[in-house]
């Protein structure tokens, strides 16, 4: 497996090796030895599943007060994953990084806490696993406008389709005062 950094700080991108025979394929998602080359922020404490279908978006999302850094794998199908950096104080603030995550590469990435994250989905289904290294606190839920146009994010799709609460995001430049700090890592 390979530990891919990212032009964000703290955002990794990961390679693992996938076992494929005629029976199919075999890929280990996370070891916690093998792991830590992406300076996990501390252990994972609950496992989510999403499935979507294609032209879906989910995002942009993070947690104010109990940010969750995110370990992501496409388990079924292909999406577009984007991680945006709104840790205040943070070298690459207000920039984003976008890659393709399927289950044919198993690639997957690692999301430090202090992130927006999001995804659309590329094929006709998509099934998305993460660990997070938070629990979800829905007091702590925050979002920013998917296609905020000072973050320019190239979608690879232009009419997502989007739950009501992601329609009603505002930009980022107007959630200045509900953003997470940069811990320096
Ligand atoms: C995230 C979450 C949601 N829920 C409940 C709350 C709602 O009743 C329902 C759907 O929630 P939501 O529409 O917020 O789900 P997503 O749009 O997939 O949200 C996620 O999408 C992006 C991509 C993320 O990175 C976050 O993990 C998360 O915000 O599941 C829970 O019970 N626990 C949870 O951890």
């Amino acid at each position: 497996m390979r530990i891919l950094p990212t032009p964000l700080s703290g955002l990794f991108q990961i390679e693992p090796d996938v076992f494929g025979d005629a029976r199919g394929k075999f890929v280990e998602i996370f070891r916690e030895s093998r792991y830590d080359a992406a300076a996990i922020e501390k252990p994972f404490v609950q496992d989510n599943f999403s499935w979507s279908v294609r032209g879906t978006l989910r995002g942009l999302h993070y947690q104010l007060g109990r940010p969750q850094g995110k370990l992501v794998t496409v388990v079924k199908g292909s999406v577009y994953d984007v991680a945006v950096d709104i840790r205040q104080g943070s070298p690459t603030f207000g920039q984003w990084y976008g890659v393709e995550l399927s289950d044919t590469t198993m690639r997957q990435l690692y999301i430090p806490p202090g992130f927006a994250h999001g995804f659309c989905v590329l094929s006709e289904e998509a099934g998305f696993l993460y660990k997070c290294t938070d629990v979800y606190s829905p007091a702590d839920e925050r979002g920013i406008l998917w296609n905020d146009p000072e973050l320019a994010i190239s979608w690879p799709i232009t009419t997502p389709l989007l739950s009501a609460k992601d329609q009603a995001y505002k930009c980022l430049a107007d959630m200045m005062t509900e953003l997470p700090r940069y811990s320096g890592r």
